[in-house]
């Protein structure tokens, strides 16, 4: 087992009127792929949110209760939400490369960070391309247009981006959702390799996927988690008849 690297305590979550998070506690472990998974609209993408504060730039949010990283609360007033997100990555369901060259998407965020040496800077390109199992396929136009990269190269491009700034935890919200089989198992087999090194936490609505990737999944229905645990043993031997269901297609 290993250690958690996060741990939500009581944390509720409003939109407006909204409860759409219901006391969610759980441990996120380090090192390891976590999947969320659930029926449309119960919350699984807003959880993602709260764990790197996506959900401060919205409007009319109220979040009460904590989630510590590495025992740190990531609300408490003091905490940089720059350095929390460079600490916390998020790769999001459809690739956004910015509109500039391979070469600069990847040295934004470092150059934000104050890194200036171009040397510095090739260093973490390569490294971060590597990271994402896209080097070899970019390395002789890292100065053109990111855009004219396919999908799911662009979405490794995406996660390379995330890894540049040598974050801790990386937040996928249904990062293959867009991608035809083949880009998506790339990424998951990228998957594989970034646990070593990184926390990954998962959105995915293919219950294979999470089956597949993840050594932990959660369940969420209507703003609750139902059940939590190892990946085998949710999908094998669920506790709650709820999770059951979902799992053998009987609704969501
Ligand atoms: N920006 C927002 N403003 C207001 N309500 C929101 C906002 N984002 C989500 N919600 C509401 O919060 C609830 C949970 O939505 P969320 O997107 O987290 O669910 P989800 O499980 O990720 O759904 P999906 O699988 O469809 O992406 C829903 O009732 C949704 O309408």
């Amino acid at each position: 087992m290993s250690e958690n690297k996060i741990i939500t305590k009581d944390l509720n979550l409003y939109y407006g009127e909204n409860h759409a998070l219901k006391n969610i506690n759980m441990e996120i472990k380090d090192k390891a792929i976590t999947a969320f998974i659930g029926p449309s609209g119960c919350g699984k993408s807003t959880f993602l949110k709260t764990l790197n504060r996506m959900n401060d730039l919205i409007d009319n949010v109220r979040i009460e209760g904590t989630v510590l990283l590495d025992g740190e609360n990531v609300y408490d007033e003091k905490v940089d939400t720059t350095l929390l997100r460079k600490k916390v990555g998020m790769v999001f369901q459809q690739p956004n490369p910015f509109p500039m060259s391979i070469y600069d998407n990847i040295a934004y965020g470092p150059r934000i960070h104050g890194v200036k040496s171009k040397e510095q800077l090739d260093e973490i390109v390569e490294r971060s391309l590597k990271g994402a199992a896209i080097f070899d396929e970019v390395k002789d136009r890292l100065k053109k247009s990111a855009l004219g990269l396919s999908g799911g190269q662009q979405q490794r491009l995406c996660i390379a981006r995330a890894l540049a700034v040598e974050p801790e935890v990386l937040l996928m919200d249904e990062p293959t959702s867009a991608l035809d089989p083949i880009s998506t198992l790339k990424i998951e087999d990228l998957m594989g390799e970034l646990k070593e090194k990184y926390t990954v936490a998962v959105v995915t609505h293919n219950m294979q996927q999470a089956a597949r990737i993840s050594d932990y999944t959660a369940f969420f229905l209507v703003g609750e988690v139902i059940e939590y645990s190892e990946t085998d043993v949710l999908f094998t031997r669920p506790k709650e008849k709820k999770t059951e269901d979902y799992i053998t297609g009987r609704f969501g």
